[in-house]
């Protein structure tokens, strides 16, 4: 099976033990911990900042934290993030004054570099940085809050960016964020998507360890 990666959203965690609801999706199987930098400005909302990951390193997480910043500028956050404990960061390109430069700093903090696209911001933004990219996030929502429905358009999306990838000929993950769910879990897998970030889908049952197990055997159905 391809190497899929699940990441619980902390957006749809409870904030007042953040610590306990990452350990225990952790503890229930998931491999990343997605959080959502929103700085009601680039995005209508206001979360969580660097304090907040460092935070989370300092309680003993250990497991890769992927910073999603909807936040502009970008460049600030960056540096702050990767003194906080990020694993790898992904801003959105029409965010950054200089796509180019913001990726080479995240990079030259040693993490993983992504650029995200909303679900109709255009792909040419890839042209010419591919060289430089770890990731790619394709938002199926329009981003700023958890539980909204998954965009089917995003399918044929996901589709494209998988060719543009494998003609590459680069290991770039390509993330999925925004309505994902147990039952459409595996038609965006077929779609090209090998990382799947799910805020409500798991935070919002009881047992994340149950969500997670049947979120992973419909990955394993899928015809990859
Ligand atoms: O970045 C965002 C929203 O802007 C996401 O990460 C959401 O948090 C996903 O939540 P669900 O759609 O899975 O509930």
């Amino acid at each position: 099976m391809k190497n899929f990666l699940i990441a619980p959203s902390i957006l749809s965690a409870n904030f007042a033990s953040l610590g306990q609801e990452v350990d225990a999706v952790l503890a229930a199987g998931a491999d990343v911990i997605h959080f959502d930098v929103m700085d009601n400005h680039y995005v209508p909302n206001l979360t969580i900042g660097p304090m907040i990951c460092k935070a989370l390193r300092d309680h003993g997480v250990t497991a890769p934290i992927d910073v999603h910043l909807m936040v502009r500028p970008v460049d600030h956050m960056i540096n702050e993030f990767a003194k906080a404990g990020a694993t790898m960061i992904t801003f959105h390109a029409e965010a950054s004054d200089h796509v180019d430069r913001s990726l080479q700093l995240i990079k030259e903090h040693g993490l993983k570099a992504g650029l995200v696209f909303n679900p109709a911001t255009p792909l040419h933004h890839l042209d010419y940085v591919m060289d430089k990219l770890d990731m790619i996030l394709l938002m199926s929502v329009n981003p700023g809050f958890g539980g909204q429905s998954f965009i089917p358009a995003t399918l044929q999306k996901l589709r494209d960016v998988r060719k543009l990838i494998d003609a590459s000929g680069r290991d770039i993950i390509l993330e999925i964020d925004g309505g994902v769910k147990v039952d459409n879990i595996r038609e965006i897998a077929e779609a090209g998507a090998d990382m799947f970030v799910a805020g409500s889908a798991i935070y919002g049952q009881a047992d994340y360890k149950k969500v997670i197990d049947e979120m992973r055997s419909e990955l394993e159905k899928a015809n990859v």
